[in-house]
């Protein structure tokens, strides 16, 4: 029970990050009455568009965190990337605050240490030989072990960003400063993983609610340079994978607690399922369920966090997602194509409204629903093939 948005009776939640993922999750919380607060970096972020209130402030400052929740006081915690100073949020939770899905969830899968020690070491899920660094000698040592060809991260930064993939020895140096440019937060420490040559690799969304846990269908996509290009479900999947995978993300779940989405990124391989890493939060490679489901992942989310049942999930329909992507950095640009992309039945279209482009940034995806997710695919492709940026025009 709670009063309108704005009258001081509401029920409120803040979102700490408001990109594309966070704009259709205010979207869904309003549609169930509640009054929404987004948080970002920079001004005018897309799901501070449709928000009822924004803050611009830095997220890994735990004092600017702290003053604006204190200020707010929202019902919800909700993050929306990783990169928050979520030590914050830990102590905010000990004094009575209720973080998604918990704050010691938002800790751990802040950085890819904490997440991958859990899952591996104290969960015992099949991961990739993964090893730490913190200097580019303690690189070359991490990556003698591992062996090549590897795979090394910052291990603060998503969407692929400062992501490369060393192949020889003589790559180390290359990788080393690609991870230091691409990390979001101001640390140098990296991780190396042994490159899992897979079959194909899913994204299992996994909600966890007071109906219990459910899983979505399995999500298949497509990556380049660590960020996804284009996405589709069902993704086919053996019997033996599916079972896997789906015992996986109930563990690693389990072990994060509280409710909410998840996106549990597994690869699928002859010798069965690897874990890769989860977001305690919807998917990027999720947004097709806003083509296929009757609850979209975001519609999940909303119900879930706010306690409200999930009795079933359904998937009405094949799909497939494809993303549009800048290839320069400009505040002066228009997007079009939208008449020839909109013009295919079956096929929509979400402008993230990011206000300034930058080289491989995400600005729109192309949704479509088909009889079977070839066919839709080659649909979401063709929509987001219509779509253009035009830049200084
Ligand atoms: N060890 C690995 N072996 C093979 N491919 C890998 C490995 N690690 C990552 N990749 C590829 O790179 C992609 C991105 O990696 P990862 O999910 O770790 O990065 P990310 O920056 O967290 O991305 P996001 O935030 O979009 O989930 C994976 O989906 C996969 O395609
Ligand atoms: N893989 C994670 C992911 O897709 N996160 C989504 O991208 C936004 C950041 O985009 P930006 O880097 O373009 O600002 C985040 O806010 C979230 O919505
Ligand atoms: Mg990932």
């Amino acid at each position: 029970m709670f009063g309108a948005p704005l009258s001081g009776k509401s029920k409120k939640i803040m979102l700490l990050g408001s990109g594309e993922l966070g704009k259709e999750v205010i979207l869904e919380a309003q549609r169930l009455g509640i009054e929404t607060i987004a948080v970002d970096r920079y001004d005018h972020a897309p799901a501070m568009q449709v928000a009822h209130r924004s803050y611009v402030i830095d997220m890994l400052d735990r004092q600017a965190l702290r003053e604006i929740i204190e200020r707010e006081r929202p019902h919800l915690i909700v993050p929306e990337i990783e990169a928050i100073a979520t030590q914050e949020l830990v102590e905010l939770e000990k004094e009575g605050y209720r973080v998604i899905p918990t704050a010691n969830a938002s800790r751990l899968t802040m950085d890819r240490e904490g997440i991958r020690r859990l899952a591996a070491e104290e969960l015992g899920l099949r991961t990739a030989k993964y090893a730490f660094a913190d200097t580019l000698d303690e690189l070359h040592a991490a990556v003698a072990e591992i062996g090549t060809p590897c795979v090394i991260k910052p291990i603060m930064s998503s969407s692929g960003k400062g992501q490369s993939v060393c192949r020889s020895e003589a790559d180390i140096e290359a990788c080393w400063n690609t991870a230091l440019e691409g990390g979001r937060a101001k640390k140098a420490r990296v991780i190396v993983e042994a490159f899992v040559t897979f079959e194909s690799e899913i994204t299992l969304l996994t909600v966890r609610s007071v109906s219990g846990t459910s899983f979505c269908a399995p999500i298949g996509h497509v990556q380049k340079e660590g960020d996804y290009i284009e996405s589709w479900q069902p993704h086919v999947m053996s019997e033996s994978h599916i079972a896997e995978a789906e015992q996986m993300a109930r563990t690693i779940t389990d072990a994060l607690g509280g409710y909410g989405i998840f996106g549990v990124e597994l690869f699928l391989t002859s010798e069965g399922v690897y874990f890769s890493e989860v977001s305690p939060r919807p998917h990027d490679t999720g947004m097709v369920t806003m083509a296929t489901q009757d609850l979209s992942e975001f519609a999940l989310h909303a119900r879930a966090i706010l306690g409200l049942p999930i009795p079933q999930i359904r998937l009405l329909t094949p799909g497939a997602s494809h993303t549009l992507k800048a290839d320069r950095g400009s505040t002066d640009f228009q997007i079009g194509g939208l008449e020839e992309a909109l013009a295919v039945p079956d096929v929509q279209v979400r402008v993230f409204g990011k206000p300034e482009t930058k080289p491989g940034r995400r600005m729109a995806v192309a949704l479509a629903a088909a009889q079977d997710t070839e066919t839709a695919r080659a649909m979401a492709a063709e929509a987001a093939g219509k779509l253009f940026i035009r830049y200084g025009e």
